[in-house]
């Protein structure tokens, strides 16, 4: 498989208060078209951290980040917005990606309306208009044409994360970064946002960044695992070798505590 997703060698320290914590240190990994790399750790080992590093929201200490082999770090400006639309977020937490005062089809369709050029092949029969686009998207999650003119108060915690799914998806980024997707929702509704992540991944061939503390949920939707602590990397290995003896003690810990 091809890599999409380059890193190395990322560094990002904080200073607070006369504190130092050294957030991450030294992370290298790589992601190929079409993979879904699992990334778990306690609260606090850096893993939103490295998300925002990824997203270029902060920019690291030190280390490289490339897409396709192209640096992301060295662009500016209107290059950068433009790489941009290739890495999309779906955060814990919906309601940070949805503006409480929009209906939620404007929300859905804000992506798409800050790249008129984009347009994605599965979109293809009705980016023209606006209104089709947004329930074409709805529907893809799982939700109907009759959520569109609803505001985020009178959806469900799920519902909302299926809105917010819709947006990370509109642009067909090439990696959807899933930072702790289903920590907000019931039990019963984790699955199934888990299942409509899993089909949209095949479905449009995106790379995935799932990242969650829970090693049940990273199991089920990676290709491949590494294991934070501190802000390193201290395990790596395909998903289905998380039982083998050869695993980290720290991994190892964070499996038995859910058996
Ligand atoms: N903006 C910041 N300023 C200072 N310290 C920060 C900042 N962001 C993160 N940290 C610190 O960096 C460390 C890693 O935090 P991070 O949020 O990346 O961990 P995490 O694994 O995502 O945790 P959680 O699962 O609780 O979200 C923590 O000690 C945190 O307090």
């Amino acid at each position: 498989m091809k890599e999409l997703l380059t890193v190395n060698r990322l560094y990002k320290t904080y200073r607070e208060s006369g504190t130092i914590v050294e957030a991450v240190q030294d992370v290298s990994l790589s992601i190929c078209e079409g993979e879904c790399l699992g990334l778990v750790g306690e609260s606090g080992s850096g893993k939103s951290t490295l998300a925002r590093l990824l997203l270029a929201i902060e920019p690291p200490d030190s280390g490289e980040i490339q897409l396709n082999g192209e640096s992301l770090l060295a662009l500016k400006g209107s290059a950068l917005r433009k790489a941009r639309r290739h890495f999309q977020v779906v955060f814990q937490d919906p309601n940070a990606s949805l503006n409480q005062r929009l209906p939620v089809w404007q929300s859905i369709m804000e992506p798409l309306d800050n790249f008129p050029d984009v347009k994605p092949p599965f979109l293809a029969d009705v980016r023209y208009c606006r209104r089709d686009t947004a329930v074409k998207l709805l529907e893809m999650v799982g939700l109907q044409a009759g959520h569109m003119e609803r505001y985020p108060h009178e959806l469900s915690g799920g519902q909302r994360q299926r809105v917010a799914i819709a947006r990370g998806i509109s642009l067909m980024p090439k990696l959807l970064i899933c930072d702790e997707p289903t920590s907000s929702l019931d039990v019963s509704v984790q699955a199934q946002i888990l299942q409509l992540l899993k089909n949209l991944q095949s479905e449009l061939r995106m790379s995935y960044l799932f990242i969650s503390h829970d090693i049940v949920a990273v199991r089920i939707m990676s290709d491949n695992i590494i294991v934070m602590k501190e802000g390193c990397i201290v395990d790596r290995f395909a998903s289905q070798e998380i039982m083998s003896p050869n695993r980290h003690e720290y991994t190892q810990q964070l499996v038995s505590a859910v058996k």
